[in-house]
């Protein structure tokens, strides 16, 4: 089996007296689509914080394409190619949306700062890339038309694809989305579910996902991992996970 893409292990945090994850382990293939399931408070966001650099873990190994990242700030970990989505929608919410997927491409564009003074013709082909793959992802995540508008008159489910163009654009080997169904409506649900699907099967991109809707989970899933209170509960197929006599107890026994 070739090298996992991404491999963690013994993951802990710990804030003051709250050991909000406790040993957690998960490995995700190349273009697998791997789902983190867990009631709330489990954790999940914030192995996502650790993983990304948001949080220095306290303890644990991250090994990103055989690379050991734990602790690395958040930029560095980007860069690297582990790009990810908040719970929560975070957009710059005046500009236009071709403005936000070229904000988001700057730091990752191959120039320098004397190249932009000067308008080098290497940082001008660099711009013209970056105009084109922002229009690129604008029409697969079919926002296209509105490219001029800003992103604070779209509906709420166009915010959220809007957001997963945003990482798109900076050609990031691993997607991670927090929670990208929360919110949208049942068919919004099943648009995202083929955005993600055509993610992995028509651009070879790798998903890691926190998500509460069962029904996405189980469809889309190639393997789960379950934690609860901080801690590994379980992990496999959706099939296994769903038929998991402790899964079901400590969470989908919840619902
Ligand atoms: N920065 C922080 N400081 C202190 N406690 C925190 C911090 N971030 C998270 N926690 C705590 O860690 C625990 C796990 O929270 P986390 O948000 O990771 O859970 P979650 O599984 O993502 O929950 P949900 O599904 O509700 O989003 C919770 O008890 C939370 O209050």
């Amino acid at each position: 089996m070739t090298m996992p893409m991404l491999e963690v292990s013994g993951l802990t945090m710990r804030f003051g007296g709250l050991l909000a994850v406790n040993g957690v382990a998960l490995t995700v293939q190349e273009k697998q689509i791997v789902s983190m399931i867990g009631p709330n408070g489990a954790g999940k966001t914030t192995v996502f914080n650790c993983l990304t650099g948001f949080y220095k873990p306290t303890d644990g190994k991250i090994i990103f394409r055989g690379e050991e990242i734990q602790g690395l700030p958040g930029f560095k970990v980007a860069r690297k190619g582990m790009i990810r989505t908040f719970q929560h929608v975070r957009l710059f919410k005046e500009m236009t949306l071709l403005e936000n997927l070229l904000v988001a491409q700057h730091q990752h564009l191959n120039t320098s700062l004397l190249a932009g003074l000067f308008k080098t013709p290497n940082y001008r082909r660099s711009e013209k890339q970056a105009l084109e793959r922002a229009a690129y992802w604008l029409e697969r995540v079919d926002l296209l038309e509105f490219a001029n508008r800003p992103a604070n008159s779209l509906a709420y489910g166009q915010q959220r694809r809007l957001e997963i163009a945003r990482c798109m654009v900076t050609q990031p080997s691993l997607l991670m989305l927090d929670e990208p169904a929360a919110g949208l409506n049942p068919r919004e649900t099943d648009d995202l579910k083929a955005l993600i699907s055509e993610l992995r099967d028509a651009h070879g991109i790798t998903v890691l996902l926190i998500e509460h809707d069962m029904k996405l989970v189980m469809s889309i899933s190639d393997h789960i991992v379950v934690i609860n209170q901080g801690c590994p509960l379980a992990n496999g197929t959706p099939d296994q996970v769903r038929s998991n006599p402790d899964v079901i107890k400590a969470y989908l026994g919840e619902t």
